[in-house]
């Protein structure tokens, strides 16, 4: 048994061959735990979708290495669960047929149980053609043949993008219970970070291509402060992500460099005010907590 779900090390993606697009993820580098529940978030185009698609095998790295679940991601596919953003599914079948065929597809893992629960939660017709249902009612089905799978890992690519707001907390309410009842590994990207707050413990973030932040959210949180002090007093050694001067007042984001000497109110940032800062300040150097972690446990 791993204890990492995800290890990245040097990863790199590029699409088309050179004077292409280029590269859609580079010099990608974290370790994410198992039985964590990740948020992968970063602007449109930075790569989330790539990521999570080297992580379900359906593409090869051009350069540096992924390990999913202690082994190659072709080799960890019948362990993990996968959804992507367009939700694939057959137009044709029915809701019950498409079940049924996630049966037939994953013998010796399959639990029917789960994988209706999750159908019955949104009156779906079990009669009904694939093809006759809404945006959300085909990510609930998704979501249905992912978790009825019994992954070790479920990767999710903006999975409450459709969804109600009942059906988004209802299914993010099935996902957190099979999280910490089966220590499922979770991995979402999202746009909408301040859902994310309260059911994730995991943070990806990635900007351009590259991580930006990666770590524990309570550890990444912990390492920043929110300052307000006096536009002159000056931030000597601290790394500044954002700084915003109104009047004689300046307000910042900042990864203290040691104690904070002078006269700062200070306060530990929410999820939120950490994304956005770093989403608005793209120059602003990553940290990656959990590899950091790692290496000092190597050392
Ligand atoms: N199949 C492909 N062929 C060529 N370029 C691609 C392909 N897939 C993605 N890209 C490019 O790779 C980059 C990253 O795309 P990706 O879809 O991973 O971003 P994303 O972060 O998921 O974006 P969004 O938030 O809009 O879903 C983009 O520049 C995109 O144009």
């Amino acid at each position: 048994m791993t204890d990492t779900a995800l290890r990245a090390d040097a990863l790199g993606k590029r699409f088309g061959r050179r004077g292409g697009r280029g590269w859609a993820l580079r010099e990608c580098g974290f370790r994410l735990p198992t039985g964590r529940v990740c948020a992968v978030v970063g602007p449109n185009g930075a790569g989330k979708s790539t990521l999570l698609a080297l992580a379900a095998g359906l593409l090869p790295p051009t350069e540096g290495r992924l390990t999913v679940l202690g082994t190659t991601p072709a080799e960890a596919r019948p362990r993990v669960g996968f959804v992507a953003q367009d939700k694939p599914l057959y137009p044709q079948l029915t809701v019950a047929e498409t079940l049924l065929m996630g049966a037939d597809l994953n013998p010796e893992r399959w639990d029917a149980a789960v994988a209706e629960n999750v159908v019955k939660g949104g009156d779906l017709d079990p009669k009904a053609r694939i093809r006759s249902l809404s945006g959300g009612q085909r990510t609930r089905v998704a979501l249905a043949l992912a978790l009825g799978k019994r992954p070790e890992l479920l990767l999710l690519d903006e999975p409450m993008a459709d969804l109600d707001p009942l059906a988004r907390h209802e299914l993010m309410g099935t996902l957190m219970a099979d999280a910490a009842q089966y220590g499922t590994t979770i991995v979402m990207s999202s746009h909408v970070v301040a859902e994310l707050e309260d059911s994730c413990d995991h943070l990806l973030l990635v900007g351009d291509g590259r991580i930006r932040l990666a770590g524990d959210i309570d550890d990444l949180r912990a390492a920043h402060r929110r300052v307000t002090g006096a536009a002159d007093a000056g931030l000597g050694a601290h790394t500044v992500v954002e700084s915003r001067t109104t009047g004689r007042q300046l307000t910042a984001l900042i990864r203290p460099a040691g104690p904070l000497t002078g006269d700062w109110r200070a306060s530990v940032p929410s999820l939120e005010e950490l994304v956005l800062a770093h989403l608005r300040n793209p120059q602003a150097p990553a940290l990656t907590t959990a590899v950091a972690v790692t290496e000092e446990r190597a050392a």
